[in-house]
């Protein structure tokens, strides 16, 4: 198969107390596949996304090994073929103007019309690209995060948490832009709470419990009263949504 990312018996802990933040993470990713990661605030969801980007803190260290295309991750391959959006728009550089950032991560001759399209695509205005990330709306600078990362020619894309503090239009819109990154043959890792995203996304959805994954299911397991479901705390994850509230 086409796999593109490998993780294999990926742990990372605290060095201080040898505690244990993920333990023995194991997954492929395909291209054109997308891949769910859902879990509670706290089961280290965010943790995964720096361990595969070579990003974690300092104080924390990792096991296991993490292959793009059959090969160990380096720091070359940040941005380059894998390409974070991330959760914070800490991310962003404060001294320059959002325009100029996504342009400059668009490796084509007329960066400066992408950018626009982009922009427009994500239902933001052209004079955004004037502003400071200071001068954003929390909505505002996640959309332009998302931007930078599907302007890039990065074959793998991690979202982490892509559609909270968007409308529903501007979440939708958000959705249609990552299937389409998908048919163009990225492989896609959803990190998020929102089940509506991976039910119209996802392939197969990894469900994190304390640092471990405990289940990866079929996307179209999450149904009915989840009866296809394995893990008792998949199906309370499934069955505390509210619109399965109905079920008993
Ligand atoms: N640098 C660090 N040092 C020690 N512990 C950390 C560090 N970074 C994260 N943690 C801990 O690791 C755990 C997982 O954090 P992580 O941010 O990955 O959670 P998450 O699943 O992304 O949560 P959320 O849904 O709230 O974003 C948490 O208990 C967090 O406090
Ligand atoms: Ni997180």
């Amino acid at each position: 198969m086409n796999t593109i990312l490998t993780v294999n018996g990926l742990s990372v802990l605290h060095q201080q107390s040898e505690h244990y933040l993920l333990e023995d993470i194991n997954f492929s990713l395909s291209k054109g596949q997308v891949l769910a990661l859902v879990g509670s605030s706290g089961s280290g969801k965010s943790l995964l996304a720096q361990a595969i980007l070579q990003l974690l803190p300092e104080n924390l260290c990792h096991k296991g090994e993490v292959l793009y295309n059959g090969r160990q991750v380096n720091q070359y391959d940040r941005g380059k073929n894998i390409v974070l959006i991330p959760q914070s728009v800490e991310a962003l550089d404060p001294l320059m103007k959002v325009g100029k950032q996504i342009e400059g991560l668009i490796q084509t001759e007329d960066s400066h019309q992408v950018m626009l399209d982009l922009l427009a695509r994500l239902g933001l205005e052209a004079e955004i690209a004037a502003r400071y990330p200071f001068q954003l709306s929390g909505g505002q600078a996640r959309r332009v995060l998302a931007a930078i990362a599907l302007g890039s020619s990065a074959s793998i894309v991690i979202a982490d948490e892509p559609t909270p503090g968007l409308d529903k239009e501007a979440k939708n819109e958000m959705i249609a832009l990552l299937k389409e990154v998908q048919q163009a043959g990225k492989a896609i890792l959803l990190i998020t709470h929102d089940f509506d995203a991976v039910l119209q996304l996802a392939d197969r959805v990894a469900v994190l419990y304390q640092g471990s994954i405990v289940e990866i299911a079929d996307a179209n397991h999450f149904s009915g009263d989840g009866q296809k479901l394995a893990h008792p705390f998949t199906k309370a994850l499934w069955q505390s949504l509210p619109q399965n509230s109905f079920i008993k």
